[in-house]
């Protein structure tokens, strides 16, 4: 079969591999960009992660809003959430960023935009087959692993008999909400997921096998968290192993142990959201001698270049931090290094992050726990929410603020944010340490009145 030859193929194209695409081809790099389906077009983010997800958080923030609008002196009556109208929106949202993302792919690759599934067959040879049924084999002297990951699916016993829900198929829902939701897991995806079905009149409880949910948080913070879903009617049952399922009719029973012996634990909808596997078993990497860890994720080095020369892997797939703007930073990575003549690397980046839950909780650098197992002289600013005169105007005065400071240079070494506008506040903190202010820059700088980021002068005033 005859080989077609290019200067470079991407592998998935997810955001670093899209963001990728174009720019190897104007530098005047001959590149195909294979992606398995045009439905996923512009990758997961767009499709079944981030955009959809954000798309129903916002649906439950209406209906909160709304069955909370008494308080603000606004009768809207007792909400009723439409599952199927809210999908609706979710998908005409997904529908126009995917379509936006095909024009542009297409107008940047033309054919070589290759819809199907990619995988290797020798060291720099990738077969694809293809959308229409074809095979093509293509091979290139550089080639860009971005082929993310997919729901980790536990060997549960019963499981997989019993049925269950992930992240994408829970976006898929239609008809009542779930009468009673238990959400396996009490990470990322559980938690937004969690409050988001709350809010649409779920009965949820959360299984966390920890004794703490968000275990890369500090306990103050995760404590905030449990207790303020815990308010809106969330449940959680911790350190809790799970056993098996069975389905029972239209009963799902989740046997877990806890603490005190045997728990079952009866709900309509089990949601699976224990973290995420790499999508390296399909791609056949042992035909290029490029290995993977004992996860099946593909180590890199700081300019993520794997083990084998002219092979790199981006995004969710080299086991870093699994966000967006993190795959993003990939692409930069690469283009800097490979187009620019540049020496980027990932070791010295800040990795900012936001949980969607309401109010947000957003973090960038340490913990006060990683702080202290540093063996760092730390000082720690501490202030509840409600001392921020806008969330008293908003009546979103729950959650609070905290950030690690150096003792000695006053720079600023982490910061956490559990309040309204948290994923934006947080950017002017990742800002001043990434400019390597002091604090008492944050302290006293002149910030509008009343916004949320003002908040930081608040904050900083308590060292
Ligand atoms: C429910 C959920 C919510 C999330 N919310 C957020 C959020 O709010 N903010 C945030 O920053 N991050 C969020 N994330 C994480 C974020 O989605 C990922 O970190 C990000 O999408 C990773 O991008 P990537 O470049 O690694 O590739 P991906 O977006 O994973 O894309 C990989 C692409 O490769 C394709 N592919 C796979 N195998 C092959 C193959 N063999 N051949 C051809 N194509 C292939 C896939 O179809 C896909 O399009 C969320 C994740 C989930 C699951
Ligand atoms: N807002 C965002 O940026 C956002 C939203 C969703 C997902 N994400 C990304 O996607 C990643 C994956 O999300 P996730 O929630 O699946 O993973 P996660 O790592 O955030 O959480 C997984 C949770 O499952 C628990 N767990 C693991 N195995 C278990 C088991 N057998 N039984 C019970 N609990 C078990 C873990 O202790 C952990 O608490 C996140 O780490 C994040 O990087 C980001």
């Amino acid at each position: 079969m005859n080989i077609e030859h290019y200067d470079a193929i991407i592998i998935g194209g997810g955001k670093a591999g899209k963001t990728l695409a174009p720019v190897l081809v104007k530098a005047g790099r001959k590149t195909a960009l294979v992606e398995r389906s045009l439905q996923m077009i512009g990758g997961g983010c767009i499709n079944i992660a981030c955009i959809p997800t954000k798309t129903m958080v916002a649906s439950a923030e209406v209906a909160h809003t709304a069955q909370n609008s008494a308080v603000y002196g606004v009768n809207a009556g007792v909400p009723v959430v439409d599952l199927d109208a809210v999908i609706r929106r979710k998908r005409a949202v997904v529908q126009a960023l995917r379509e936006v993302n095909l024009h542009n792919l297409e107008n940047a690759l033309g054919h070589e935009l290759i819809i199907g599934l990619g995988r290797f067959v020798g060291p720099k040879t990738v077969e694809v087959q293809t959308d229409e049924g074809t095979r093509r084999l293509l091979s290139a002297d550089e080639i860009f692993i971005n082929t993310g990951t997919r729901p980790l699916i536990p060997p549960l016993p019963g499981l997989k008999e019993a049925g269950f829900l992930t992240s994408e198929s829970i976006m898929e829902l239609e008809g009542a909400v779930p009468e009673h939701l238990i959400v396996l897991g009490s990470g990322y995806i559980g938690l937004e997921f969690a409050q988001m079905f709350r809010r649409y009149g779920s009965r949820v409880t959360v299984v966390g096998q920890s004794a703490q949910i968000l275990t890369q948080q500090d306990p103050d913070i995760a404590n905030a968290v449990q207790k303020l879903l815990e308010q809106e009617g969330i449940g959680f049952v911790l350190e809790a192993k799970a056993l098996r399922v069975d389905r029972s009719g239209s009963t799902t029973v989740l046997q877990l142990h806890v603490a005190d012996g045997k728990l079952n634990l009866e709900g309509s909808h089990l949601l699976v959201a224990v973290g995420r596997a790499p999508t390296t078993d399909i791609l056949n990497l042992a035909a290029t001698g490029v290995t993977v860890d004992g996860r099946g994720f593909i180590p890199v080095n700081d300019r993520l270049e794997t083990n084998v020369a002219g092979i790199w892997a981006l995004g969710d797939i080299n086991g870093g931090p699994q966000y967006t703007h993190i795959a993003l930073d990939d692409y930069r990575i690469v283009r800097a290094n490979l187009l620019e003549g540049g020496n980027r690397s990932r070791n010295d980046r800040l990795v900012p992050s936001a949980l969607f839950i309401d109010p947000e909780l957003a973090h960038v650098g340490l913990t006060e726990t990683e702080a202290r197992h540093q063996g760092l002289d730390i000082r720690i600013a501490k202030v509840d929410a409600a001392a921020v005169p806008r969330a008293r105007t908003l009546g979103r005065t729950e959650g609070l603020l905290k950030a690690i400071v150096d003792a000695q240079t006053g720079h600023i070494l982490g910061c956490t944010l559990l309040c309204q506008a948290a994923g934006e506040v947080i950017s002017t903190v990742q800002m001043a340490m990434t400019a390597r202010l002091p604090y008492t820059v944050l302290r006293d700088g002149v910030l509008t009145h009343p916004t949320m980021a003002e908040g930081l002068n608040v904050l900083f005033s308590k060292l």
